[in-house]
């Protein structure tokens, strides 16, 4: 018998202001494997990410976590100790200093030792005692990336992870996502821009409603 998806959508909907952002979505993930969800602004990435996240619920069909709907309130509360998740919105306190921001996960995971280690990994070693609000953007992401490192929970969502970084930051991502799936770890990434993951799945959300043609349009 082949092993139980850890995570599957089956039949998944999802209505948003009477509209329909997602329809029909199945997929199955297995440890190991990764999703890159893509397509156009509005095609309901985000959306989907937060359902997998258990934050808002399908309209039909249903998530499942090892069989279980991650809904229910007594799945939900251990699933989502299984999650990582990283966005556009990086709950980054600027007036603490940068180790800081990456230690109070950690901590609150019952962790110790992991951020300093991870903050050096993607390269903001010399910066860990500055205050958050000295950093540029793409550092800012760094610190998101170092707090997947540091609190090592086996499902990461992520939402543009890549936005504002340079190519090597896009390297070490690329780098601890290959490392997370060869522990076990799912990965699921909405973006936009190109991220190398081998043997991801490709999920394209379609255009949520017909455009007008534009300009580049015809030009294609
Ligand atoms: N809470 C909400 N209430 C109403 N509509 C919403 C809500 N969240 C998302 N939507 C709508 O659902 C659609 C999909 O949004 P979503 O953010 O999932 O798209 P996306 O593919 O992540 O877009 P982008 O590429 O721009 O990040 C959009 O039309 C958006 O306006």
């Amino acid at each position: 018998m082949p092993p139980t998806p850890r995570l599957v959508l089956r039949n998944v909907s999802c209505m948003r202001n009477a509209q329909v952002v997602l329809r029909d979505i199945n997929f199955s993930l297995n440890p190991g494997s990764a999703l890159a969800l893509t397509g156009p602004n509005g095609s309901g990435k985000t959306t989907l990410l937060r359902l997998l996240a258990g934050f808002s619920r399908p309209s039909a069909g249903v998530a499942l976590w090892n069989s279980l709907s991650i809904t229910d309130p007594g799945v939900f509360s251990l699933y989502k100790l299984q999650l990582n998740w990283l966005s556009l919105k990086d709950a980054i306190k600027d007036k603490w200093t940068v180790l800081d921001n990456v230690q109070i996960f950690e901590l609150l995971e019952g962790k110790v030792g992991n951020s300093q280690k991870a903050l050096e990994f993607v390269g903001l070693g010399r910066l860990v005692h500055d205050k958050a609000r000295m950093l540029s953007m793409g550092q800012r992401k760094r610190v998101q990336i170092a707090r997947l490192l540091a609190i090592d929970r086996p499902i990461w969502l992520l939402d543009e992870p890549s936005v504002a970084l340079d190519s090597e930051g896009v390297k070490i991502l690329e780098y601890v996502i290959k490392e997370h799936r060869k522990n076990g770890g799912i990965v699921v990434v909405a973006t936009h821009l190109p991220i190398k993951m081998e043997d991801a799945m490709e999920l394209r959300l379609p255009q949520r409603f017909p455009r007008r043609m534009t300009l580049v349009d015809m030009v294609h």
